[in-house]
């Protein structure tokens, strides 16, 4: 594609996306649709240049104005994803001058709002729990996440995986902490790649990988997933179940729910029984009181750990949305904890970074649940020879009472989970 075209075209999905009317990722994917002639390399060029611009809206609304010409193309210039040379073969002589006069706008000149490109709303609460970290964060999110697989153990080593992708030309190095990782440089197709095919793994990053670790389902078990989704989780749970027991994927979104079985059907697992539930307080719920070995809530969050890969959520969130949000996730998790059994194991997670909607809705539940007993999530994945287990931990006496993942930190998206025993 000529590179003028490109960068039309790169205008044209910055116009759309900062619409906010749907989130970035879907409006890529309906671009791509409707544009099927893209080849991969003018779909990496345009994915990014989107995503980059989203990341950093605030220096680029700050930067644009001093530019001619429609806005989203000022943007889409600030934001290219490519060669300089080949980007300016495509402007004009007064773009180019203008470009060269911010390229040269120094880092250290600019207001801290231009340097974090976060809203205000959000940054407090980021600073207040990262202290100094608060600038390695910064700078992590800029960078956009990697890929991790979790190896589906019911069917494949992870070295074997490993080497057959090695082979593929793709290459994965074990991931940290979980057992079941591995993390691939670069984002190379994988749906056509053969071990996928044949459910040797599963995309997944390697914090929901530590959520699974956390509930720990056995063979034979009862299992709830309340938030099942598109079933990430479920996968893990069910593989770590070992194809044993009951494994209930419930979701309120059946159309969630149905991503999930050409998942299943690939991943061997025949423990898995999704539902569609019409709200938390369910009969289908209420049937399983006091049943349950195991309960995951993978809450309904506003999913601000994953700001790597989804840059818009922190222009689509508001602090009001946080509030309501709460409300929601204390409401699921006191319905979902009735069907646990006496000495069971209850998961609260989300992935989401604001203590809203993490250790204020763990600390309302215990403290109006004295019958749930809460877990070291430390000891939990330490029990599981998870290598620094305490370093992914926060919160309690020893800083281990959560699980609290950060991307600059651990190289997850950024998660929390506590987890109880019920008496
Ligand atoms: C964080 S996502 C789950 C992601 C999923 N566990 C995975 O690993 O792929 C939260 C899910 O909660 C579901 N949800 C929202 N309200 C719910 C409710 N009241 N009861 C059960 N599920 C709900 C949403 O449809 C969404 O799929």
């Amino acid at each position: 594609m000529h590179p003028k075209a490109l960068l039309d075209a790169c205008s044209e999905l910055v116009r759309l996306t900062l619409k906010f009317d749907h989130p970035a990722d879907a409006i890529v994917s309906r671009f791509f649709r409707d544009n099927r002639g893209l080849g991969p390399r003018e779909r990496a060029t345009l994915a990014e240049t989107v995503y980059t611009v989203l990341r950093k809206k605030l220096l680029f609304d700050h930067l644009a104005p001093s530019g001619s010409g429609p806005k989203e193309r000022r943007l889409a210039i600030l934001g290219f994803y490519g060669p300089g040379d080949f980007l300016r073969s495509a402007l004009t002589d007064q773009e180019k001058r203008w470009l060269d006069q911010c390229e040269a706008v120094k880092p250290e000149d600019l207001m801290e709002r231009h340097r974090h490109n976060l809203p205000e709303w959000l940054v407090q609460p980021l600073k207040d729990q990262l202290g100094a970290g608060f600038w390695p964060l910064v700078e992590n999110l800029n960078l956009g996440a990697g890929l991790d697989l979790r190896v589906n153990a019911l069917k494949a080593k992870r070295a074997d995986v490993q080497k057959e992708l090695q082979q593929a030309g793709i290459k994965a190095v074990p991931t940290p902490f979980s057992p079941w990782g591995l993390r691939i440089a670069g984002k190379p197709a994988l749906n056509k790649n053969e071990a996928f095919l044949r459910g040797d793994f599963e995309v997944q990053d390697e914090g929901s990988q530590l959520l699974a670790m956390l509930v720990d389902a056995k063979r034979g078990e009862m299992v709830v997933d309340f938030c099942a989704g598109a079933g990430g989780k479920t996968l893990a749970l069910g593989a770590s179940m070992r194809s044993t027991g009951r494994l209930y994927a419930f979701d309120t979104s059946a159309h969630r729910l149905d991503a999930l079985k050409p998942r299943m059907a690939r991943s061997g697992l025949s423990n898995v029984h999704p539902a569609a539930i019409a709200h938390e307080r369910d009969d289908r719920v209420k049937r399983l009181t006091g049943k349950l070995d195991r309960v995951l809530v993978d809450a309904p969050c506003t999913g601000l750990g994953t700001l790597r890969r989804n840059p818009d959520l922190k222009w689509r969130q508001t602090m009001a949305g946080v509030e309501e949000m709460a409300v929601k996730q204390a409401a699921i998790l006191q319905s979902a904890s009735r069907m646990v059994k006496s000495g069971g194991r209850l998961v609260y997670a989300t992935c989401s970074v604001l203590p809203q909607e993490n250790e204020a809705i763990a600390e309302a539940f215990a403290a109006a649940n004295p019958d749930f007993v809460p877990l070291s999530a430390g000891e939990v994945l330490a029990a599981q020879k998870v290598e620094g287990a305490p370093s992914l931990c926060a919160g309690g006496e020893d800083g281990q009472l959560y699980l609290r993942l950060w991307p600059h930190r651990h190289g997850t998206d950024g998660f929390f989970a506590a987890a109880w025993q019920k008496k």
